[in-house]
């Protein structure tokens, strides 16, 4: 089934065409990455998904539903979860405390400290830490943490900016293990990379963006036989 459907996406900030055109959808059980260089429109394609800034023309549909004029609030309530390339988390809070201030808002028969358990599994390194203030965290634990907040809403798509942001690889190995466990359990994701190798590992799709435009749209089981991208983005002969 089609959870999302972006068509023809335009998004501009004044005279600057950020997105021109791009189309993208995302069934539900798959991991979709969007890969591409700085400033090619990765973010601001996220951001309209999520209603964070203004589509110019295209649209954007969820579960067949047309919600390119939807609130983000709304967006939210139907099941999208969207992790910023910010990685917001209470750094004042505990780790224990953010991952339950996510789950206020819940209806109130959801049981959040099952939920809370839930995002725990992905993210086994932070349940020893609990009590710590976020604020101690490196950046790897905090994006864990943050997308652990995302998952404690149990939402049908999760979508991600660029997590691996100024990570470390001893640190992208934790994160990443993390997703490919959500993904193994059949979480939906949309995600943003700079980093391909990463990337087409945890990828059943891959749109490669440039100049706000889609380029190419790659299966990562080919990519990653094809020696001339084996050489180039994993560094393997
Ligand atoms: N709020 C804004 N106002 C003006 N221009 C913006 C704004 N946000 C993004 N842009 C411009 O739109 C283009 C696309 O930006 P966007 O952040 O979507 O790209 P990106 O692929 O996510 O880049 P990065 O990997 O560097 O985050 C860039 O030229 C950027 O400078």
């Amino acid at each position: 089934m089609t959870l999302l459907e972006v068509s023809g996406l335009y998004v501009s900030y004044g005279p600057i065409d950020a997105v021109r055109g791009a189309s993208i959808s995302v069934e539900r059980g798959d991991v979709v990455a969007i890969v591409g260089p700085n400033g090619a429109g990765k973010s601001s394609i996220l951001q309209a998904i999520q209603g964070l800034v203004r589509v110019r023309a295209g649209s954007v549909r969820w579960r067949g539903t047309d919600i390119t004029g939807w609130a983000p609030e709304r967006r939210a309530r139907a099941g999208i979860a969207f992790v910023p390339e910010s990685r917001g988390v209470f750094r004042t809070l505990s780790i224990g405390e953010n991952l339950r201030l996510a789950g206020c808002a819940l209806a109130a028969d959801v049981d959040v400290s099952e939920r809370v358990r839930l995002a725990l599994r992905y993210f086994p390194a932070l349940t020893d830490r609990l009590s710590e203030r976020a604020a101690v965290l490196s950046g790897g634990e905090r994006q864990q943490l943050a997308i652990g907040r995302a998952l404690v809403a149990a939402p049908e798509l999760l979508i991600l900016d660029e997590p691996s942001l100024g990570l470390a690889p001893v640190v992208l190995d934790e994160l990443f293990a993390g997703l490919a466990r959500l993904r193994d359990e059949g979480w939906t994701i949309l995600l943003v990379e700079q980093n391909v190798a990463r990337a087409v590992k945890l990828a059943d799709h891959l749109f490669s963006l440039r100049g706000g435009v889609i380029e190419r749209v790659s299966d990562p089981g080919e990519l990653l036989r094809n020696p001339s991208f084996r050489a180039k983005h994993l560094g393997l002969g």
